[in-house]
């Protein structure tokens, strides 16, 4: 696709002095006046050094920084560069990012050389070292030792990648930022790196874990592979394969599921305090004349609900696959964590010897290092809500990062969202990979067709309710929609037309599409690396399989799949405030409500999916029993916990209270 010409385009030069300085003051700066933003200072002790504007500096102190403007990238190459900024370092800088205007896909050739310069160069992608120091080390010693170390690790990606022709991550550049992850591993005896499941190695950084070694031999390392929730049983096996073959200590955890669950456990406690009130009420209500017959009615009450209990779990709980496995090794490897289980991990690197200031053990220090977005946040909030404790998030000693006393023997360490430097294939894939914000994007084509070719065309009509009308084979069609078909189906559905000519509006289709494919909506879970390669297809054909969706959940795919008449019904005012919008067929009954609900997002265009659907899949439910199982069955299929116990127990137990009052008027 190729853009329109602004007729107010005025040059890249023009256009990155603006953008730095404002509008007008571009021009000031070609004039020569530019050394009176970028100051050359000289310091107490005769020392020269460059810094911005004294408002600039400390705005960009923390502020994460991975993409910058090449004239960004110049002047704050040239404020770390402090007393060593010299005209011949300034030109071997090289500007990391090229702005990739149209960035097609790479064949499946160019794809496999991508990866084999990703291989032979893996061991270049490093984390800066803070530079050491000792007492005698003076504050600015230290600070121009850090400036230096990291503008030379800056200066070896650029170089690595100048010369490989590679793409790399925007990773992060600001000083701070590293700064709060050297403490962050300084002081902690475990360091988990979080990682988004359905693309862990983008994730991932090797050298970290390096990095964390050299620091300190007794420190550990743990991979948790958050969202799992997203993965079928058998791409966790196919993981975790990889992962032990090659060394890696890893855990599969769901901050999603953790959260569920500590509702479930929250529920569970109302209901057993309801419990108690309506027992009372059945007193009340059969009117009982003795303690004897009390207590009888209680013993059948209870009987009855245990029973029941069986019941219900019994039926409701056949769709849920390895249900009477028993626990192996297997699933010890590919089983999804608990917070309680992920606590009892992280108390298995309690430091034995160390001792604290006073004497007294110390506590177990974990930092939590991540991208943004990987579900970081939503990890401690799983930790601290299972623990039902107010948790105050206590600034630690150093400025930024937080330390958060989950319990008496654990601290966690949570470092600011880092993004570290990475290989890439294409631009659209970072897209994809929620790297990359969708909300900028000029150039979607490239990840729209990442998403057409990823998520099969009958699954995408069925979960949009329309129609991709996709070029025949005869006529040099792929059997694949383009990015354009698809995204002009999805903007036809749903009325967005462009100003003018009323065509279907492509640019917003694709907003819509890309952010229900990053949240995982749209699903789909990279194959770990392996020779021959696993074909990503096969490795997610489960994901679509209508035959793996409990009756129901089939029965409305079929339903939807086969009415596209209902897209673009609803009121298009609504959907710029709601990107999460899609058009649900009626639904009948509350349950079914509440189902579509969970599986296709809102069903009137409020809030957000959940939980992706897929997370049935997670097989959480064989290992618990009784209450807990019933009410992770009652997630798996996809209904409110509360909405269960209404209908199960609590609308049984109203039957029983007639039954038994029945009874007992009989006797
Ligand atoms: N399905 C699923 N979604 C998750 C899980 N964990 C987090 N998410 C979602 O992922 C998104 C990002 O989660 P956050 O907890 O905000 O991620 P973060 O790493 O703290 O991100 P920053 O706050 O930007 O640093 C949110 O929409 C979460 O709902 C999970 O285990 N499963």
């Amino acid at each position: 696709m190729v853009l329109a010409k602004s007729k107010k385009s005025v040059g890249l030069g023009n256009s990155l002095m603006n953008d730095r300085f404002g509008k007008g003051k571009g021009a000031d700066m070609r004039r020569g006046n530019y050394q009176a933003e970028a100051i050359q200072r000289t310091g107490v002790n005769g020392e020269t050094y460059v810094t911005n504007p004294k408002k600039e500096a400390s705005w960009v102190k923390m502020r994460s920084v991975t993409e910058q403007a090449a004239l960004d990238e110049f002047l704050s190459t040239a404020e770390l560069a402090g007393t060593d900024f010299t005209a011949e370092k300034i030109n071997n800088v090289k500007i990391i990012h090229k702005d990739q205007k149209n960035p097609y896909l790479l064949s499946a050739a160019e794809e496999r050389t991508a990866v084999r310069k990703h291989k032979e160069n893996r061991n270049r992608l490093t984390v800066p070292r803070r530079p050491p120091w000792d007492e005698h080390t003076t504050p600015q010693q230290l600070d121009t030792r850090e400036r230096e170390s990291l503008l030379e690790w800056r200066r070896g990606l650029a170089e690595l990648i100048e010369n490989n022709d590679l793409l790399m991550t925007p990773f992060e550049r600001n000083l701070e930022v590293w700064r709060q992850l050297w403490r962050v591993i300084e002081r902690s005896d475990l360091v988990v790196q979080i990682v988004d499941a359905r693309n862990p190695l983008l994730f991932r950084s090797e050298d970290l874990e390096n990095y964390v070694k050299e620091v300190d031999p007794k420190k550990n390392n743990l991979l948790l592979v958050n969202k799992a929730d997203m993965m079928t049983l058998e791409q966790r096996q196919a993981w975790a394969d990889y992962f032990v073959e090659a060394g890696i200590n890893f855990k599969f955890f769901s901050a999603e599921l953790a959260k569920e669950m500590n509702e479930a456990r929250q529920l569970e406690l109302s209901d057993e305090s309801d419990d108690l009130l309506d027992e009372d009420d059945v007193e009340e209500e059969i009117d009982l004349e003795g303690d004897k017959l009390a207590k009888e009615a209680k013993k059948i009450d209870l009987q009855e609900m245990q029973e029941e209990e069986e019941e219900w779990a019994d039926e409701e709980t056949v769709d849920v696959p390895g249900e009477e496995i028993p626990l192996s090794d297997e699933d010890e490897r590919t089983r999804i964590l608990t917070t309680d289980e992920l606590e009892a991990l992280f108390l298995q690197h309690a430091p034995n010897i160390d001792t604290g200031p006073d004497g007294e053990p110390r506590k177990t220090q974990i930092g939590l290092v991540g991208y943004p977005n990987v579900g970081k946040s939503s990890t401690i909030n799983a930790l601290i809500g299972a623990k039902k404790v107010s948790v105050s998030a206590t600034p630690g000693k150093t400025k930024h990062f937080q330390t958060i006393h989950l319990s008496d023997q654990v601290i966690l360490c949570d470092c600011p969202g880092l993004v570290f430097p990475n290989f890439a294939t294409t631009k659209a894939e970072l897209v994809c990979s929620g790297i990359l914000p969708i909300d900028q994007l000029r150039e979607y084509t490239g990840p729209a067709a990442l998403v057409a070719q990823r998520i099969p065309q009958p699954f995408l009509e069925a979960i949009y309710g329309l129609k991709i009308d996709i070029r025949a084979l005869e006529e040099g069609g792929t059997g694949t929609p383009t990015a354009e078909e698809l995204l002009r189906a999805y903007g036809a559905a749903r009325g967005f037309s462009t100003t003018g000519q009323g065509q279907p509006d492509e640019s917003r289709a694709a907003r819509y599409v890309l952010k229900d494919y990053v949240k995982g909506k749209l699903l789909f879970c990279h194959p770990p690396p392996s020779d021959p390669p696993i074909d990503p297809k096969h490795f997610n054909r489960d994901l679509y399989d209508a035959n793996h969706l409990p009756a129901k959940r089939r029965a409305h795919l079929a339903s939807i799949a086969a009415s596209s008449s209902l897209a673009g019904t609803e009121d298009p005012s609504l959907m710029d405030d709601d990107l999460d919008m899609v058009p649900l067929p009626p639904v009948q009954g509350k349950k079914t409500a509440q189902m579509d609900k969970r599986f296709f997002g809102p069903a009137q265009g409020q809030g957000h999916v959940s939980m992706p659907f897929h997370h049935q899949y997670s097989e959480q439910g064989k290992h618990l029993s009784g209450r807990k199982l019933k009410t992770m069955v009652a997630l798996e299929k996809g209904v409110d916990p509360s909405e269960v116990k209404l209908n199960s127990k609590k609308h049984f137990k109203a039957n029983k209270k007639r039954a038994k009052k029945e009874r007992l008027e009989y006797e």
